[in-house]
């Protein structure tokens, strides 16, 4: 059933028909989901829009009503936060040690960064932008015998697990500790074939998924090949939790979509500017009540932005000159950040036989 249905999605001629296929970014009173509650305790953590997040009150989640445990939070970024993820993903999260799958080809010499590369205007810096499909980060995933070990073990990003923690306290899952990710790049004519995720030790922790860019048909099956999956839309900058049942479920993307939905692109003086303190004796400022946070709706000279971000990283996200080629590689791909934790709780590292 999986196979059938990637195959009928993925088909090009005829084109496949998409009625059937969930979006949350409009269909939230749908039999098939179920709106679920936000810790909204946790906006502390938040309120000057960290990690490029929007205050926990305007973020909304569903739950698939027949596969528990799987989460979907349509977009809860703001542009800049968007912005943001992708610039890391492009620029910073291409660069060793992590894995990349150019290294096997070697097309990167020692020291070459993959996106300065790209950024030069010749034949193989334009090839090499195609040719980038996933970097892993933390433990690196080896694709061949689909285990972890302590021999291939990077960095983990900082920023990337934190976001993912303070996710897990805000849709009540237990702690979480982001150890390995696998970000993907696709094009409009790639697809990633069903699979279980099920190399990590620890498999009761649930998966991460955020996505920047083009749309994507999602498919989501049941623990055989054999169960029909749910079909649904991913859109730029929204996050799937596989969690409980649903963590070793079949999935798959048959299909890339270019919907024109740009979110990333609203970037003015005020995107991201949720400030903690907005407005203090010192500072004039027109505030909104924006739920728990205060957006401030003066144009200032000094723009706020959330103090997690460095100003090398909001000068690429806000400076047209900096972000076009960002958003020119957006205009026909997809960026997805798939974090696992891979240790069981209290573990430090793998046990050496792994
Ligand atoms: O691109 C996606 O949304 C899914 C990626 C995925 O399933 C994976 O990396 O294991
Ligand atoms: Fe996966």
């Amino acid at each position: 059933m999986f196979k059938h249905d990637f195959k009928f999605y993925k088909r090009r001629r005829p084109p496949p028909d998409l009625s059937g296929v969930l979006d949350l970014s409009k269909d939230f009173c749908s039999s098939a989901v179920i709106a679920r509650r936000i810790n909204q305790t946790c906006d502390d953590m938040i309120r000057d829009g960290h990690w490029g997040l929007k205050p926990v009150d305007e973020w909304r989640m569903y739950e698939l009503t027949d596969r528990q445990g799987l989460l979907f939070i349509p977009n809860p970024f703001t542009a800049l936060g968007q912005r943001y993820w992708v610039c890391r993903c492009l620029k910073d999260f291409t660069c060793k040690p992590q894995k990349l799958n150019l290294d096997a080809h070697g097309d990167l010499q020692d020291g070459q960064k993959w996106w300065d590369t790209c950024m030069k205007d010749t034949e193989r810096g334009k090839s090499l932008l195609q040719k980038l499909r996933w970097v892993t980060l933390g433990y690196h995933h080896n694709w061949d015998t689909k285990l972890y070990s302590e021999d291939s073990r990077g960095p983990f990003p900082e920023d990337l697990a934190v976001l993912c923690q303070y996710i897990a306290r805000v849709v009540g899952l237990n702690d979480f500790s982001a150890e390995a990710a696998i970000v993907n790049y696709y094009h409009m004519d790639s697809t990633l074939a069903g699979h279980t995720d099920h190399s990590e030790l620890n498999k009761e922790a649930p998966l991460f998924s955020f996505s920047f860019g083009q749309s994507a048909l999602f498919l989501l099956g049941g623990l055989s090949v054999d169960e029909k999956p749910a079909a649904m839309f991913i859109h730029s900058g929204d996050i799937i939790i596989m969690s409980g049942v649903s963590r070793l479920c079949y999935h798959g993307i048959p299909r890339i979509l270019s919907m024109d939905k740009t979110p990333w692109n609203a970037v003015d003086s005020r995107a991201g500017c949720i400030q903690r303190e907005c407005c203090d004796d010192s500072v004039v400022c027109d505030t909104e009540d924006y739920g728990s946070a205060r957006r401030c709706r003066k144009e200032t000279n000094s723009t706020f932005y959330p103090s997690c971000f460095s100003s090398e990283i909001i000068h690429s996200c806000t400076e047209s000159y900096f972000w076009e080629p960002f958003g020119n590689y957006l205009r026909t791909s997809r960026i997805n950040m798939n974090v696992r934790q891979v240790l069981q709780p209290a573990m430090k590292s793998l046990p050496q036989q792994l």
